[in-house]
């Protein structure tokens, strides 16, 4: 079934939306999980890093504690899946190294690059709003076995910049930033709790449902639904009243 829209701008999830669930947590989560300890003993100094750490210790509501700690709690979160805001910094340091290094090259499922570059082609403004950090969504984007897309996006939106992806306050800030009307901008998410908040900041949705997909047994709650991107047909074209 095709999915029709007026829109003018599109925000991509990634996890389990353009990617692989699966490809995140048994490829980039070990690759970050080894890194942490040198991460946090050699380069507390950056800014990020003493950013992140800073974070961890207010989470942990433990401003002494020390990076033996720290990097037990990122494990632990790293365990649960949690998508704690210094967790996905903290990944994103090492991830896009992993990446500039050629360890690491994304995951797109294989319907999403051209329908991507379509929807680039005809004029829609693509963005994407992931758990992950801007820095790391950078670096996937930069880095896919297409090459690099950063070029066909927009913006990037993470919970540092934009607030947590349940809350329709973040929807709201990225309607602000990206300066497109809330009812013509298209959220695409494997997760019901995150479609909610999108539509209740007046945005259009449409969740995601791919096989072996955490979330794929959930549905879409009442969220259009689309099993790939080529079910989702947008048009700029204001229809005349
Ligand atoms: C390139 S971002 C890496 C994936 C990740 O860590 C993550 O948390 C993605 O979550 P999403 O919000 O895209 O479902
Ligand atoms: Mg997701």
């Amino acid at each position: 079934m095709t999915l029709r829209f007026e829109a003018d701008g599109v925000v991509l999830d990634i996890e389990g939306t353009t990617s692989s669930t699966g490809f995140v947590t048994d490829v980039l989560y070990p690759y970050s999980r080894k890194r942490f300890a040198t991460l946090l003993a050699e380069r507390g100094g950056e800014p990020d890093v003493a950013r992140a750490v800073a974070q961890v210790r207010e989470l942990l509501d433990a401003p002494e504690a020390d990076l033996a700690t720290i990097e037990r709690a990122l494990g632990g979160w790293l365990d649960e899946d949690r998508k704690v805001t210094p967790l996905k910094t903290l990944q994103g340091v090492i991830w896009s190294e992993g990446f500039a290094r050629g360890d690491l090259v994304s995951h797109f499922y294989p319907d999403v690059v051209p329908v991507l570059r379509r929807w680039h082609r005809e004029g829609l403004r693509l963005h994407v709003y992931s758990s992950g950090s801007v820095a790391a969504q950078l670096a996937w984007f930069g880095h896919t076995p297409d090459g690099d897309l950063r070029g066909l996006v927009d913006a990037f939106f993470d919970t540092e910049n934009a607030g947590p992806k349940t809350a329709a306050d973040s929807y709201r800030a990225i309607t602000a930033a990206t300066g497109l009307p809330a009812g013509r901008t298209l959220f695409l998410s494997d997760r019901p709790s995150e479609l909610d908040a999108a539509r209740e900041a007046g945005w259009l949705t449409v969740g995601l449902v791919r096989p072996g997909e955490p979330y794929s047994a959930q549905g879409t709650g009442d969220h259009p639904r689309a099993d790939t991107f080529d079910e989702i047909d947008i048009t700029t074209e204001k229809e005349t009243p």
